[in-house]
């Protein structure tokens, strides 16, 4: 039992690393509040809601990656190398894909109820 709540203390360290270190998983933080607050102005369906949660998860989910990939990279390779160039490149990438998506579903729901 103690090493089931020692995974939920581990993985709150986790996030309190990123968002601590992480300008972009505060901005994400913050935007996952906005969303939030303005989905329950805006009265969202619940079919709305899943699409918002979705694309919220997406972004979070791929920014700790990133954090993760980041500070692996940093540890195996603290100097220039080619190869981890492209690995956090890639992983930057991803967020920007996650990113994309989440601004998709945005203004797909909140624009047409805001008009
Ligand atoms: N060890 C390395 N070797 C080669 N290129 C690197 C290396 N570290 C970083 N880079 C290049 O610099 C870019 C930025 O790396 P960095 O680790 O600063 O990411 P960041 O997203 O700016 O990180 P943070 O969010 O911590 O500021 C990488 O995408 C990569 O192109």
């Amino acid at each position: 039992m103690q090493k089931f709540f020692n995974s939920f203390k581990y993985a709150f360290s986790g996030l309190h690393y990123a968002f601590k270190t992480q300008f972009n998983f505060k901005f994400h933080t913050v935007a996952v509040l906005v969303a939030g607050i303005a989905g329950w102005i805006l009265k969202l369906s619940t079919a709305e809601w899943l699409w918002v949660i979705a694309a919220i998860s997406t972004v979070l989910i791929s920014e700790l990656l990133n954090t993760a990939i980041e500070v692996l990279v940093d540890l195996v390779s603290p100097s220039y190398n080619e190869k981890a160039k492209i690995i956090k490149d890639v992983s930057a990438g991803a967020v920007l894909i996650a990113a994309v998506f989440a601004v998709a579903v945005a203004l797909m729901i909140f624009i047409p109820k805001l008009a």
